[in-house]
């Protein structure tokens, strides 16, 4: 479902003024701590009344203070997932989850998922009559997951459902998080989170907010090539995310590889099937230029591109906007080498790759 969002909200010293357009699919609000991610969820959620604003849901108006429209959370078809989980504690877990399924006869909603599938998707089997004071965090997150799933809501919102997780029960949850974004066709999530990797591999549309207001809104690989938003995503991770699938495998060397928009990257042999698609963040501090194709080199990424933007980096630095192909690239140098190399708007180089980060299977 499409989103389209105009809050104004003041809350002390804070001030939130933020008109957000998403197509369907995963919408992640990214920024750091009181931007006002969790302001948004929670307004489009029905959980604050912003002083004024409109939320409308693939034309449903949710929100509408001029004209005095504001849904109760009931009628608005989200399902909300908090970090906390929120689990009824008297329940076991299958109670919690039938208590989705209940909610979402009482609004009249058929189809969807049912029992059985959430419990396959989710791994919950075994928990079942467990009661959550009895689940590890990610168990319960997983329930909350399913529960919200079952009220088959149109609009899922999550408010950094893993930040409460150890590493690898992370990793776990948010595997499943991808395999329900292949899966449900029409269901489209606003994700709240402050972590890059869950951004690469979830969100089709990216919210970067800052200080109450949206600093950019688009396509999440396009603004991930954005030389002037490189910093809001730290210096060691700022890069292209990049749209790839599995071209092939070659065991015997140990590398399988990839093909997108513009060429061709090797990887250390990766298991999902030929033909998977998967996206790849580059680093723009792990790409070297050259003005001529270089000979005799170690890495096994070298791709032809073309100067499009030139971007100072702090006192010494300079982001190089490339175009591979159709793939827009970034690539961070000295300014000395720029200025070594002769760069500039137009210019045809070598890109070499040093190392390509997976976001996922
Ligand atoms: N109940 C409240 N009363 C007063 N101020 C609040 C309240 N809840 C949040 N705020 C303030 O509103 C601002 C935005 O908070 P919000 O929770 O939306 O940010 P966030 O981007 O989700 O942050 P985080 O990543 O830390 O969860 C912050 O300055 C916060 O201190």
């Amino acid at each position: 479902m499409s989103l389209d969002l105009a809050l104004s909200h003041r809350r002390g010293g804070f001030t939130l003024e933020a008109t957000v357009t998403a197509p369907p699919g995963v919408t992640a609000l990214f920024g750091p701590s009181g931007s006002g991610k969790s302001t948004i969820l929670a307004a489009v959620a029905g959980l604050l009344r912003p002083d004024r604003g409109r939320v409308v849901a693939s034309g449903r108006v949710l929100l509408d203070t001029a004209r005095g429209i504001d849904l109760p959370p009931e009628h608005r078809r989200c399902g909300v997932v908090f970090q906390d989980s929120r689990l009824f504690a008297h329940l076991d877990v299958r109670a919690n989850l039938r208590f989705g399924l209940r909610r979402a006869a009482r609004r009249g909603r058929a189809g969807g998922p049912g029992l059985d599938e959430i419990v396959a998707l989710l791994g919950l089997g075994a928990l079942l009559d467990r009661r959550p004071a009895g689940l590890s965090g990610g168990e319960r997150a997983r329930v909350a997951i399913g529960r919200a799933l079952l009220s088959r809501p149109a609009l899922l919102l999550m408010d950094e459902p893993l930040a409460a997780l150890d590493a690898p029960r992370r990793a776990d949850i948010l595997d499943y998080l991808h395999r329900l974004r292949g899966l449900t066709g029409g269901l489209s999530m606003l994700y709240v989170t402050h972590a890059l990797d869950e951004v690469d591999r979830l969100a089709d549309t990216l919210v970067l907010l800052d200080a109450g207001r949206v600093r950019a809104c688009g396509p999440v690989f396009e603004l991930m090539a954005r030389p002037d938003l490189a910093e809001a995503f730290g210096a060691e991770r700022a890069g292209a995310l990049v749209a790839a699938r599995i071209a092939a495998h070659h065991p015997e060397r140990g590398l399988s590889e990839l093909a997108f928009d513009g060429g061709s990257l090797w990887l250390p042999l990766l298991s999902a099937a030929p033909g998977s698609a998967l996206r790849v963040r580059i680093r723009a501090r792990d790409i070297a230029l050259a003005t001529e194709r270089p000979a005799g080199l170690s890495s096994h990424n070298l791709l032809p591109a073309r100067i499009t933007a030139l971007a100072p980096a702090g006192p010494h630095e300079c982001l190089v906007v490339l175009a591979c192909g159709a793939t827009p690239l970034l690539a961070l140098l000295t300014r000395d080498a720029v200025t070594r190399l002769g760069l500039d708007i137009g210019r045809p180089v070598w890109a070499v790759v040093k190392s390509v980060t997976l976001t996922g299977p």
